[in-house]
């Protein structure tokens, strides 16, 4: 733990009735004034966590701490937390102003100072001049900064945001990617936000937590996840990945569709067992005798800024290229990829001996 921990879980477990557990001996620590993402599938518990945190729901076991304070059975509204929720459930019947001030009024704040700060905090989210405007005549990116000025006008120092963007169209969303992780910087206080859309992670995030059934299953920066998934899930879920069976002949040797290739990883078993990942933007295609690997194209998609090149092996691995180049369907083509390409998984490794294992890797001096 370090100073700047503001939440930190401590085997986590919540379990509904006799069901399976929706969290399962979860731990993690959030810093202070960062921006993290907690993503994952439908039903992985992304929300459980977000409730946990707020206090909407008690921990079946394990110890939720908040600046070094043990919270598991301290009540919502005494934490310093405030949520922004995929609805908004913002006031219908109240106009902008009044939603904003709420809290405010709860708190018992005088009236010159919610004036002050609500107009300070509409301002800060660039809706100067809507006070008086009722919530249905605001648009879906208007009423998501209602919400975030509702939220921030309590000064929390942690703000949960749960899929605030997913009810908004891709360009508006794109916007509001913008100016959340701008926002959040000006406030310097600290977000988490969840959803389930990867590229929306990779691409406002200080820290990802990758979650499934249940489980962190890696935690980290969105390059660190991006370049070094754990496994297989999480090669498949953060961006697209061709994945086949290997073999670590030694270190710095591995082996896949019948062949030995020269890679960058080690601290394997000698002939261990492993899965390989090539992320299709490392793949280069060339003529059928010049690359690495001999493929049959099957298929090609035009995606604006690249091709799409779907092909198989002749051991039936399917083989995902993004190039700048076309390629003819029915074609047998090479394909190419530097050694730092290929991605060595080892099989059923936990978040701890991963990290152990790169860490070696890396005081070798072999970071990449
Ligand atoms: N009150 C409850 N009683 C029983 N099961 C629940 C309850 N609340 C949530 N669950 C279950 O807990 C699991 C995790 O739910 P959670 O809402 O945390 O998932 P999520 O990752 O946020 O999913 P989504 O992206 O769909 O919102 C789900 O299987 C859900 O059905």
């Amino acid at each position: 733990m370090t100073d700047n921990t503001i939440i930190r879980f401590e085997g986590v477990t919540k379990q509904y009735d006799d069901d399976p557990a929706v969290l399962d001996s979860v731990s993690f620590e959030i810093e202070r004034g960062k921006f993290y993402t907690l993503l994952g599938p439908s039903g992985c518990g992304k929300t459980t966590i977000l409730r946990l945190i707020a206090g909407f729901t008690e921990a079946s076991q394990g110890e939720i701490y908040f600046n070094g304070k043990m919270i598991n059975h301290v009540p919502a509204n005494e934490r310093q937390v405030n949520t922004v929720f995929q609805d908004y459930a913002l006031f219908p019947h109240l106009n902008v102003f009044e939603n904003v001030a709420f809290g405010l009024r709860i708190k018992k704040m005088k009236n010159a100072q919610i004036q002050q700060k609500v107009k300070e905090e509409l301002k800060f989210v660039n809706l100067e001049g809507y006070e008086t405007r009722e919530i249905k005549e605001m648009s879906g990116g208007q009423r998501q900064r209602v919400a975030i000025a509702r939220a921030i006008v309590n000064e929390p120092e942690v703000i949960l945001l749960d899929e605030p963007l997913s009810a908004l169209d891709l360009k508006l969303r794109t916007e509001m990617q913008y100016e959340l992780r701008e926002l959040q910087r000006r406030l310097g206080i600290t977000f988490i936000f969840v959803t389930h859309d990867q590229e929306e992670a990779l691409a406002m995030s200080d820290e990802i937590f990758v979650l499934n059934k249940g489980k962190i299953q890696q935690s980290g920066t969105p390059t660190d996840i991006y370049d070094e998934p754990i496994n297989r899930f999480v090669a498949d879920f953060i961006g697209e990945s061709n994945i086949v069976p290997g073999k670590m002949i030694q270190d710095f040797k591995v082996e896949f569709v019948g062949k030995q290739f020269e890679c960058v990883d080690r601290g394997f078993n000698p002939n261990e067992s492993v899965e390989i990942v090539i992320r299709p933007e490392d793949l280069e295609i060339t003529k059928k005798d010049q690359g690495k690997l001999k493929v049959r194209v099957d298929s090609q998609l035009f995606r604006g800024v690249h091709y799409e090149i779907c092909c198989y092996d002749e051991a039936g691995n399917e083989w995902l290229v993004h190039s700048t180049k076309k390629a003819v369907v029915g074609d047998e083509i090479g394909l190419y990829f530097d050694p730092e390409a290929i991605h060595v998984m080892r099989f059923g490794e936990t978040e701890e001996e991963f990290d152990k294992r790169l860490e070696a890797y890396n005081e070798d001096g072999h970071a990449n």
